[in-house]
């Protein structure tokens, strides 16, 4: 139904490859049933974090033992755990706009947050530099919201910038990374890191699905000492079942067909919603950060507010997100901008959803 296909916070279930991932499941279960009588390790089972590290060694020039990566269910929840490994007088720097929902959860946890400003190429390190930020959280890969992909001009100022003072860090959140279209992919910020001032975190909710809960974050060494002295009492947040089975998917060569696949599916579902869009809004709409990444941001040059085409939308049936949400400590830009994605977005559901937003911007 279309009522969520521009979501993009939705997956398109129909896309999962749910007979390999049960086999998956299947196999997991059968050989290693034992594991399930016990807690596992609080970092997740060390074959799994092996597993991973392959991975993300082969697909982002990720450097790191198994022994670096945690497992949690959510990147909110590895943040969270991250901050108690901090300074506790440490400052935030988050991008504005940025993920929201990351900002709450850091105010929630009593830190001190300042939204910083970005450009065409993510964070802007004179914003960084004159805050007093010294934790900095960023999306270099596919800049969120705005899908901003980071230069290595400007990732190396990044890790100049945190190796020029003690105590700095940078948290690189390379959610739905695994996406490029028309852009090659840049390496990972924490591949490029001599220091351990890169924190990498990683998440599946993009690549498989969101309600799997399987995130993953990489310590620098110093920190997971860190990590290993205060947070030992911890146990895992994610299900063995999942872990074993993830790590059977990926062994198979499973998730590497997926990504191939669905990097084909998501890029002609990109470019036929870009089409009709335009074909239908002509010059009134501008589209960026379509390069990467599971969703794009459209700006319509209309009088109509961000609330009102929203209102109007959802009095339609069509859920909409706008720009607004992504803008922690100032207000939003004009024109009125929404993030459009196209994961959960069949082709046979594009029509309707398109004249829907028509209508919710121009009736
Ligand atoms: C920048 C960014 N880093 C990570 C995730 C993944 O988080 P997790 O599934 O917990 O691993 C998301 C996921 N995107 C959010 C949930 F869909 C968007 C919410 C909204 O817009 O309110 C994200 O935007």
């Amino acid at each position: 139904e279309v009522r969520k296909s521009f979501s993009h916070m939705s997956a398109d279930i129909d896309v999962f490859p749910l007979e390999k991932w049960l086999w998956c499941e299947e196999q997991a279960l059968r050989k290693k049933k034992e594991l399930l009588e016990e807690y596992v390790d609080p970092q997740g089972l060390y074959s799994v974090r092996k597993t991973i590290a392959q991975f993300l060694s082969q697909s982002r020039g990720v450097r790191c033992y198994p022994e670096q990566i945690v497992l949690g269910s959510g990147t909110q929840l590895l943040t969270r755990q991250l901050t108690k490994l901090l300074p506790k007088e440490a400052i935030y720097g988050l991008e504005e706009p940025g993920y929201q929902r990351m900002y709450q959860l850091l105010k929630s946890e009593g830190r001190v947050v300042s939204a910083l400003e970005i450009d065409q190429k993510g964070i802007r390190i004179d914003a960084l530099e004159t805050s007093e930020a010294n934790v900095l959280l960023t999306t270099p890969s596919h800049q969120f919201p705005t899908g901003a992909i980071m230069p290595i001009s400007r990732r190396i100022q990044l890790l100049n910038w945190a190796n020029s003072a003690p105590d700095r860090y940078i948290v690189e959140d390379d959610y739905d990374s695994e996406y490029k279209y028309d852009a090659d992919s840049i390496p990972s910020l924490q591949g490029m890191d001599g220091a351990s001032r890169v924190i990498y975190m990683g998440t599946f909710s993009k690549s498989l699905l969101p309600g799997l809960r399987m995130s993953y974050m990489v310590l620098p060494i110093p920190l997971l000492e860190v990590y290993r002295k205060s947070l030992h009492f911890l146990m895992s947040s994610c299900s063995t079942i999942t872990q074993l089975t993830l790590q059977a998917f990926i062994e198979t060569g499973e998730y590497q067909k997926h990504i191939k696949k669905t990097t084909k599916l998501y890029r002609s579902r990109r470019a036929v919603l870009i089409e009709k869009l335009q074909a239908k809004f002509g010059d009134t709409i501008s589209v960026k950060g379509e390069k990467s990444g599971l969703h794009f941001l459209v700006s319509f040059r209309v009088e109509r507010s961000e609330a009102e085409i929203k209102r109007r939308a959802e009095e339609r049936g069509l859920l909409l997100y706008g720009i607004s949400r992504f803008y922690n400590q100032s207000a939003p830009p004009r024109p009125p901008t929404l993030i459009l994605g196209f994961a959960s977005m069949r082709t046979t559901q594009m029509d309707e959803a398109v004249e829907l937003l028509y209508e919710a911007v121009f009736r």
